[in-house]
């Protein structure tokens, strides 16, 4: 730990070097090694972080900060300060009551202190440390639900009325207090009378009033609800996690096909609901598949549209569906007998915006008589403002911009961690995965410098490339004497109540998707995130308790941020987005009420490319095939690939299922060695899994071999240093895929049970060329490769099997395009230019 007391001791190019992530730097193994002695703190004057064992002062800590005024109803009235990494006697900071109409404790006192033992959290469950986190959950163990659970779950005490066990009454009956304190508590009545007056409610209130978990509960007994509701997520591991709150929250079990499961989820190849579920959290994702599958939404009462500010491309296509279906503009199959409700919430949507999206081509007769509580926006909208959030949080800035923010937030967790007292747990939201891992790395070398008397602190990342059960560790208890920090990008920053966290360091950024329409492709790039999504960020810290939101960039920079996110509709490839539509028997898709309308060049490019894959007739009409890819749960492109492998003369769909299973993984299959050493071990033992041919047949062979492994499946995993919780996880995704080609009938029952035969690789190849014609390349007399379209350089990403090969390949065919300092091709396999063109051909000539 006392490495860090000097500024030069930490890596020097934390932030921005890639490096940071293969080796710790010598002089980090250096104090590692080196057993840490308590050093005065208070006389050191310099910049950083450190501990002076015993003394009560153990942490230098900058400027006091302010508290947010409470009820914080607008960014800008909050009062903030900024802090400083440098050395100061530390504050005390003093109980202060919380003005809040609705809630009004005092807050903690905090001791500057490392914490004491006293100070340290009882025992609270199951995450006990480095060695012991506990395995991941399947998703059965997480349920409640006898079918699900079976056995241990018929244990217990069961109420003699409902036979609902009493452990989850009881528990239910404890979280009522709770909830009874939510600032949305008191506005029960008025949101159930505005949805008795009117079909659509806008609700905005503060980040944790109790939007996503008490709406749905206040309107599940309404007279008009006689279906199910859906709320929709952006994200699935909030959908998990709000299912699993909810269902806990009514006493209730959870998911799976029991009457008693009253609450469900629906996430991309994980569907926990059943005919009796009555709340269902879905992504939007889901929501829209169930859309084309019940175009009137028969089986609910009311969708909830939640964190709409989000603004994702799907969640905008269910707005201009909603809309259609309330102004009675869509009516595709059975009327329906009562109309659809529909509340759209978020903390910090644009009220003004969506009320005038609804509000256009509605009905304006039969003007019901405006309600205390709401503010009548017109006929068929109203609105209600939540007011006041449940505990203050203390924003806090940097004085002046830090050039290396991993750097600034290593410091920051060890301040946090040496100056606050147990429990309260740190979120850290960085700008994606490589980032993640590299802090993770530093903190854990940090942390075994500690001394022994220090609390543990337990790094856990979240990321979308993270397996569900690795992402739903971050909910788990904290241990007896540790402090968790989990390093999370913006997946976390909507909806999400992590236990247990009373800090949030936020680094202003995050990767925005952009497409790049001259090179038809889409990036990731890492940029200053909006006001609102900072505000969403420093809403996961005071939701149990008073929080704390450090900000890693200054005040001033905080003013420049964009007031809202731009909308991923405007930036992003819409060949999704407009099938979707076209399978919803939307013709004229410039016509469409989008909240915020796409450019028309790039709705008739995506139009044009989906005329490429065949998914429109020339007309403009949806095609069989482009039927039959909109029901597929992949991009139109994987869903053009498995059409064509299903072709007689292409018959290879089980193996496409493989790669396709592979490619749709959010785990990497091959650990990422950083060590030198370790690096050549892994080479050799997967040298019998690499293909000559690239990527894509690599992840064949790998999907074969594992699926042929009868004995340990594990222990092979280990061998070849694959991951056997992304194996896991495409055994189920291929399960899935097969299961629906099935049903689309590309499949034959019989088929899909077979094992695979020896691989026809141009015939896989020439199905991988069908759907992603546009990423292709050719090489040229440099050695560098060119895109087909638009004529681009990209380079063979390192991760490949293909990367720094000798003898180049002619072309090259490539799933994934990364953009960072250049432009990346990832999961490539080697192609004939002949192939290529006589592709290209065939589809320019559609
Ligand atoms: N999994 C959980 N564990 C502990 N407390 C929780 C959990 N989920 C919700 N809560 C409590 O319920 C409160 C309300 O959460 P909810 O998600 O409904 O708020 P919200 O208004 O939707 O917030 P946001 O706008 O940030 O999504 C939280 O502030 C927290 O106190």
């Amino acid at each position: 730990m006392s490495k860090l007391r000097e500024e030069g001791s930490l890596p020097k190019k934390a932030a921005n070097d890639e490096s940071i992530a293969s080796e710790p730097s010598a002089e980090l193994k250096k104090g590692k090694k080196r057993k840490h002695k308590a050093k005065a703190a208070t006389d050191d004057t310099r910049e950083g972080i450190f501990l002076k064992k015993g003394t009560g002062k153990r942490t230098k800590f900058g400027d006091s900060d302010q508290e947010d005024e409470v009820p914080a109803k607008q960014e800008a009235q909050s009062v903030e300060s900024t802090w400083k990494l440098s050395v100061q006697a530390p504050a005390e900071v003093k109980v202060s009551k919380i003005p809040s109409a609705c809630d009004e404790r005092p807050m903690a006192e905090v001791a500057l202190q490392t914490p004491p033992t006293s100070a340290v959290s009882k025992p609270r469950g199951a995450l006990n440390g480095k060695h012991d986190i506990p395995r991941p959950h399947k998703r059965a163990a997480l349920q409640h639900d006898p079918a699900v659970n079976g056995k241990r779950q018929h244990e217990g005490r069961r109420n003699p009325q409902t036979s609902i066990p009493v452990h989850l009454l009881k528990k239910r009956d404890e979280l009522l207090v709770s909830r009874r304190t939510l600032p949305i508590w008191p506005h029960a009545q008025s949101i159930r009378d505005a949805l008795r007056k009117t079909n659509i409610l806008v609700l905005t209130g503060e980040t944790g009033s109790g939007k996503s978990t008490q709406v749905p509960q206040f309107l599940l007994d309404e007279s008009w609800c006689t279906k199910a509701i859906a709320v929709t997520q952006p994200r699935r591991v909030a959908a998990i996690s709000l299912a699993r709150r909810v269902a806990e929250e009514m006493g209730s079990f959870f998911g799976g096909q029991s009457p008693a499961a009253k609450v469900g989820y629906s996430v991309r190849f994980d569907n926990a609901s059943g005919p009796n579920t009555k709340i269902k959290f879905l992504t939007e994702g889901m929501l829209l598949q169930e859309m084309l599958r019940d175009p009137d939404m028969n089986q609910y009462s009311a969708v909830i549209v939640d964190e709409v500010h989000e603004r994702s491309v799907n969640v905008d296509l269910i707005l201009g569906f909603l809309k259609n279906l309330a102004s009675g503009v869509e009516r595709t199959g059975k009327k329906r007998r009562t109309p659809l409700k529909i509340v759209v919430m978020s903390a910090t949507a644009d009220v003004e915006g969506l009320v005038q999206f609804f509000g256009q081509d509605q009905d304006q007769s039969a003007v019901p008589p405006a309600e205390e509580g709401l503010l009548k926006a017109n006929s068929l909208i109203s609105i209600c403002f939540v007011e006041g959030r449940q505990y203050p949080v203390r924003t806090t800035y940097l004085p002046e911009a830090s050039m290396d923010w991993v750097e600034s937030a290593l410091k920051l967790i060890f301040q946090i961690h040496y100056k606050e007292p147990l429990p309260g747990d740190v979120l850290v939201f960085l700008t994606g995965q490589d980032k993640i891992e590299s802090l993770q790395k530093l903190v854990n070398d940090y942390a075994e410098g500690m001394d022994k008397d220090v609390p543990r602190l337990l790094v856990l990342p979240l990321f979308a490339a993270l397996s569900q059960p690795a992402q739903q560790l971050i909910f788990q208890p904290t241990p007896h004497r540790a402090r968790k920090v989990i390093l999370a990008t913006n997946i976390a920053e909507t909806s999400v109540t992590v236990p247990g966290v009373r800090f949030v360091i936020d680094c202003g950024k995050s990767k925005i998707k952009q497409f790049r329409s001259k090179l038809g492709l889409e990036s990731l790039l890492a940029k200053p995130i909006s006001k609102s999504a900072a505000i969403q960020r420093r809403g996961r810290a005071g939701r149990e308790g008073p929080g704390q939101c450090y900000r890693l960039y200054t005040e001033a920079d905080y003013k420049t941020f964009e007031e809202r996110t731009i909308p991923e509709i405007l930036r992003c490839d819409l060949m999704q987005a407009l099938l979707t539509m076209k399978a919803r028997g939307v013709n004229n898709v410039l016509g469409f009420p989008f909240l915020d309308r796409p450019p028309r060049d790039a709705l008739e490019k995506a139009l044009f490319q989906l005329l490429r894959l065949g998914a429109l007739e020339k007309i403009g009409a949806i095609s069989d095939i482009g039927l039959k890819i909109a029901k597929l749960p992949v991009t139109p492109t994987l869903g053009r690939i498995l059409i064509e492998a299903a072709k007689p003369e292409r018959d290879c769909l089980l193996d496409v299922i493989d790669i396709i299973a592979a490619l749709s993984t959010e785990d990497n299959i091959f650990f990422n060695i950083v060590s030198e050493e370790r690096k050549e071990e892994a080479e050799a033992a997967r040298h019998e899994l690499y293909r000559r041919e690239g990527d894509h047949m690599t992840f064949l062979a790998t999907v074969q071999r594992y699926a042929e492994e009868n004995s340990d499946r594990k222990a092979w995993c280990e061998r070849h240093f694959v991951s056997h919780r992304a194996m896991q996880n495409i055994m189920n995704i291929r399960k899935q895929l097969r299961q629906q080609c099935q049903s689309l009938k590309l499949l034959n029952s019989a088929e899909a049970t077979t094992t695979s035969t020896t691989p026809n690789v141009d015939a896989i190849l020439a199905c991988l060329l069908r759907g992603f014609v546009s990423n292709t390349a050719r090489l040229m007399p440099d050695n560098s490769y060119r895109t087909f379209i638009g004529n681009y350089t990209v380079s063979i990403h390192p991760s490949s099997v293909m990367h720094g090969r000798k003898v180049k390949a002619e072309a090259i065919v490539f799933s994934e395009f990364l953009y960072t300092n250049k432009a990346y091709a990832k999961k490539v396999s080697a192609v004939q230019m002949n192939w290529v063109e006589d592709v290209v051909k065939e589809v320019w000539n559609v």
